[in-house]
């Protein structure tokens, strides 16, 4: 996929773990950071997640291909407006490829069940600078396949646990901007989190106007309708 570059190496945080920062490009960046402020204007417009035991998610969040509500999927935003939420584009789910055979290798090492990797949803999460995300996997997906992870903007404190429990063993990395992630295999259903926010680290040019961080995390559901 034209506009990525591996500016970083690669490191494994956990079995099936990869990180590679400054995989995304400048130009590739403020192109993403241009498609969030499009997605955000809606048919559904982004929103603090409520929870439901009452309290909302700090980070602001879109979906693309399905709707994500704690915790399932569905087409429509029931807890939004009502709207069926945007297609995925195919560029993205391009881009969701070619970030599993960069991290695993074209065979995708093992770790994509079904090849090629084809997420059929994106979750697109804004930080502002005091939002946060606890400790939770990513389970309401019925594939095993990779969870790849897009950061841009300000940069974080991620945490990436164990699937095991919230507990220890952790480890905090930061994600920086065009900084990609990836974890499959015995590391999908790992715990992980967004420990802290580094206001003002974002490069202005990027786009984003108000600063702040945005992650794109994309998924293949299992799911069919
Ligand atoms: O913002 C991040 O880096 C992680 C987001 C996340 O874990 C999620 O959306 O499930
Ligand atoms: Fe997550």
């Amino acid at each position: 996929m034209a506009g990525t570059a591996a500016a970083g190496g690669r490191t494994e945080v956990a079995p099936g773990a990869v990180h590679l920062p400054g995989w995304l490009s400048p130009e590739r960046q403020r192109e993403l950071v241009a498609a969030c402020r499009a997605w955000a204007r809606g048919p559904v417009p982004m929103r603090h997640t409520r929870l439901p035991g009452g309290g909302t998610m700090s980070a602001r969040t879109l979906c693309l291909g399905w709707h994500w509500r704690p915790y399932r999927y569905t087409r429509t935003a029931d807890d939004v407006n009502g709207a069926r939420v945007a297609e995925l584009p195919e560029w993205l789910a391009g881009l969701g490829r070619a970030a599993v055979a960069e991290a695993y290798g074209e065979d995708g090492g093992g770790y994509v069940p079904e090849a090629p990797y084809a997420p059929d949803t994106a979750l697109v999460n804004y930080y502002g600078p005091d939002a946060r995300m606890g400790m939770h996997q990513d389970r309401e997906e019925r594939s095993a396949a990779p969870v790849v992870s897009l950061s841009l903007g300000d940069s974080c404190v991620f945490r990436f646990g164990n699937p095991e429990s919230r507990g220890r063993p952790w480890t905090d990395l930061e994600l920086g901007s065009g900084d990609l992630f990836v974890f499959g295999g015995p590391s999908r259903l790992a715990y992980h989190g967004v420990v802290r926010i580094r206001p003002g680290t974002a490069d202005p040019a990027l786009g984003l106007a108000d600063g702040g961080r945005l992650n794109i995390t994309l998924r293949v559901t299992g799911l069919t309708g």
